[in-house]
């Protein structure tokens, strides 16, 4: 764990006096924002990317894809299709076209904390005709990177780091990377493997990914690299529609320009779900997609089996998410390896249940923005909770809790975990809810616009 440098204010999370009733309309994916940046920016014609998350996490990658030389314009969108009627309303009828050149270094990446920028740039800067020089918050240090490293080095690339496999470092890009097969242990993080993967198409011989290591988490974002390869012309095979287990091929091939309407952020409609569950109120979430390879569909399960009920609708403009509290929540045992990034929020919840919980399948969830294992365990027993770390995730025993300071970090999801909390107990403050802004900037708003403020 690492403490901001500076002590941030802290921020009274509002308590909920009722039942919450709310429409909330969350921004874009980060995953799949900074996913399509990459491949809009691999691609041999210009595309559009509309609804895009504007956060700290895409703003990054956007710049950093310009400092490459990749032109990112940001327009507010004439166009209104895939989007819904009230995109002008919510002010998110925001649009960037994306027009690919020539990657060019030298040049300077900013990763922040983002895990995303941090993967998914190297190899994109192996294709570029310099050095790209690459360094971000201290915690972008402590996070693996030494798939990605080892990996492009084994493919071709020349890499200066400090010897540890990590940031900082510099990719020194050659203009062409010669790619074919490369074994990695991406068991750390999925990332490893969607980063290799999304430059591919650029690399001379495609690449063959072989996986060999403990279990490989967060599969459904790796499905999400695979799908939207796939939709911009990519020819990819992989384990699951019928390719060899743990290895994923990508052909070398010419990149389209697409028109992507951004999916909301399934994972950020996280906060608002569970308040309807602690509060036993009714939020719906317009634009919830019908088919995504997003993690965050699993809480429709999740939070299901914890004590509410869901229902996907249609609108007149598209499909939405009605979920439903009963006022009761129910413990859960779980494995979360696949949607690691929904850990937080569920222990906030269970943190308040009728019986306790046990979360599994996330060790590697130690070395995410913050050891969020530990920072649960610690922030939650701080207001009186009783969890306990396991070899790979949390024991949570609920107990009453009573009101604190709840530490974020510098994770929003720790951010967003305590703000539940702070629903149903008084006198929760949080520390540097500003965090949210790597994924959600106007998270603070838009709580207090869900609890009627
Ligand atoms: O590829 C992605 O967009 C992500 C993959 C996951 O990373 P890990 O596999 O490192 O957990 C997830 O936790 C992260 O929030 C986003
Ligand atoms: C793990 C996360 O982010 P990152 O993309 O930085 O890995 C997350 O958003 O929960």
């Amino acid at each position: 764990m690492t403490e901001s440098a500076v002590h941030p204010a802290l921020w009274p999370a509002p308590l909920a006096t009722g039942a919450v009733e709310a429409t909330v309309t969350v921004p874009g994916s980060k995953s799949v924002t900074n996913r399509a940046l990459v491949l809009a920016a691999l691609a041999s014609e210009p595309g559009w990317l509309r609804r895009p998350l504007r956060s700290r996490d895409t703003l990054l990658m956007s710049a950093a894809l310009q400092a490459m030389g990749v032109g990112i314009e940001e327009t507010v969108s004439s166009s209104t299709a895939g989007g819904s009627a009230d995109e002008a309303a919510t002010g998110s009828g925001e649009a960037w076209r994306v027009i690919p050149s020539g990657l060019h270094g030298p040049a300077t990446v900013d990763v922040g904390n983002a895990g995303t920028v941090m993967r998914f740039l190297p190899p994109v800067a192996a294709l570029a005709d310099g050095p790209i020089r690459f360094d971000g918050d201290p915690r972008s240090y402590e996070r693996p990177l030494n798939g990605v490293i080892d990996a492009l080095r084994a493919l071709g690339a020349r890499i200066d780091d400090d010897g540890r496999g990590a940031l900082p470092m510099t990719v020194h890009g050659g203009g062409a990377l010669e790619g074919g097969p490369v074994r990695i242990d991406a068991s750390s993080s999925s990332q490893f493997v969607s980063a290799l993967l999304l430059s591919a198409p650029r690399f001379n011989q495609g690449v063959e990914v072989r996986h060999v290591g403990g279990r490989l988490p967060s599969m459904p974002h790796i499905r999400m690299t695979v799908d939207m390869l796939r939709a911009v012309g990519a020819q990819v095979d992989e384990p699951e529609t019928g390719g060899e287990p743990d290895v994923w091929r990508v052909s070398h091939s010419a990149l389209l320009g697409r028109d992507l309407t951004i999916e909301p952020d399934l994972s950020n409609a996280q906060p608002f779900l569970a308040a309807a569950l602690v509060t036993g109120g009714r939020v719906t979430i317009p634009d919830w997609p019908e088919r995504t390879t997003q993690p965050g569909d699993a809480l429709r399960e999740i939070f299901t089996e914890m004590g509410g009920s869901c229902e996907l609708t249609t609108t007149p403009n598209g499909t939405a998410l009605v979920f439903t509290g009963s006022g009761r929540i129910h413990g859960i045992d779980v494995d979360l390896g696949e949607v690691g990034e929904l850990t937080p929020g569920i222990a906030a919840v269970a943190a308040l249940a009728d019986s306790p919980s046990t979360l599994r399948g996330v060790a590697h969830l130690r070395l995410h923005e913050t050891d969020r294992l530990a920072a649960l365990t610690k922030e939650i027993n701080e207001l009186g909770g009783d969890v306990t770390e396991t070899e790979d995730g949390l024991h949570i025993r609920p107990r009453p809790l009573h009101g604190g300071v709840f530490r974020t970090y510098d994770d929003h999801r720790m951010a967003t975990a305590g703000s539940v909390i702070g629903l149903a107990v008084k006198d929760v403050q949080i520390e540097n809810v500003a965090t949210t802004a790597k994924t959600l900037p106007d998270f603070p708003q838009m709580w207090a616009e869900m609890l009627g403020a």
